[in-house]
């Protein structure tokens, strides 16, 4: 298939990165970065989610970031929300799209929302008829996609008949999750190539965390089967509080480098991208994750 024109960069940062933080990050912290994000021009941006504080008190407060950040017209600021509850507490902030998530795998299922796949599934259809009512944009996420820390090898028809399902409840998009990075790109076309089968690739996003270094090469196995939408963090934030030992999401900068040099249009200034990625950075005390920054930040000192 012909590469894109234009690709959805959907930052999760605030959220997928933050959410694995050790220790808490302030209110103000991450108003600010949803807010640096805005004004690199990126127009899709989880800026965190209504679970369990006890299960990721990381997120707890999201409702305070809700309240604090711009809100530019145009950016469409989503939250995580795992159940009904969830989804209450997201109206309650004044959010206009959700995500919901499932697992492609039991033992992720458990470990992260407590719960067989079925039983997630179930608990979706009050969550989908509730924002429908309300007018919320749903999206929906599968995990584990490419592979499981609990389970193993996951098949590509698991994931295609899940994707189909969440579509069939009135997920607009589904996003398919790389959690612990293992995927690599030939895996990668196989398993779109498969989903594609019950779910047009224009409703699906690649969601890629970087653990063994394929994020690109997977994002790029993606865009040649049509897939256009891509979920990144900046800086590389992040993992899962549910798969030890899986790193970042893709970094936004290394997406965006990548996408920019293949003439592909995102909307995303990426010397604003490496400047919000460093500031968080900083504030966090951590090694900046994307190899773009660190490069462009090291010609600035020059
Ligand atoms: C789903 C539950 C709640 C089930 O957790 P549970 O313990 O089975 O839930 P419960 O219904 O029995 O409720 C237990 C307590 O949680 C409260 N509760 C219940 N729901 C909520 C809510 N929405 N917001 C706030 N509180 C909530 C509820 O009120 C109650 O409070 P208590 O009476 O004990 O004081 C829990 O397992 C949970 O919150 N899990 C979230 C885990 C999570 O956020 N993981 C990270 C995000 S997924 C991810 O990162 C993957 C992704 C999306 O990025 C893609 C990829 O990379 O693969």
């Amino acid at each position: 298939m012909p590469l894109p024109h234009h690709v959805r960069l959907v930052e999760v940062g605030p959220r997928d990165g933050l959410q694995n933080e050790r220790h808490p990050i302030s209110v103000t912290d991450r108003v600010r970065l949803v807010n640096d994000l805005t004004e690199a021009g990126v127009s899709h941006i989880e800026t965190g989610s209504f679970v369990s504080p006890k299960w990721v008190p990381q997120m707890a407060d999201s409702a305070a970031v809700f309240a604090g950040i711009m809100h530019s017209p145009g950016v469409r600021y989503t939250a995580l929300v795992p159940n009904l509850q969830g989804l209450q507490a997201a109206i309650g902030a004044g959010v206009t799209e959700v995500a919901v998530f499932a697992a492609a795998s039991e033992g992720f299922s458990q470990r992260n929302i407590n719960c067989s796949i079925s039983e997630s599934l179930q608990r979706f259809a009050p969550v989908m008829a509730a924002a429908e009512r309300q007018d919320i944009r749903v999206r929906g996420y599968i995990s584990c996609v490419l592979g499981c820390p609990y389970d193993g090898a996951v098949a590509p028809s698991q994931v295609a008949s899940i994707a189909a399902e969440l579509i069939a409840m009135g997920c607009y998009e589904v996003s398919l999750g790389d959690t612990i990075g293992v995927g690599v790109a030939s895996a990668t076309s196989r398993l779109i190539d498969r989903v594609a089968a019950q779910v047009p690739p224009g409703q699906l996003a690649g969601h890629f965390h970087d653990t063994y270094g394929q994020a690109l090469s997977n994002i790029y196995a993606a865009l040649l089967e049509g897939v256009s939408v891509f979920d990144s963090s900046v800086a590389g934030l992040g993992g899962c509080p549910y798969a030890p030992g899986a790193s970042g999401n893709v970094a936004s900068e290394d997406v965006l480098y990548m996408l920019q040099g293949m003439g592909i249009d995102t909307g995303v200034d990426l010397q604003r991208l490496v400047a919000a990625g460093q500031r968080i950075c900083d504030v966090l005390g951590r090694p900046n994750g994307s190899k773009v920054a660190r490069a462009l930040l090291a010609h600035e000192q020059e």
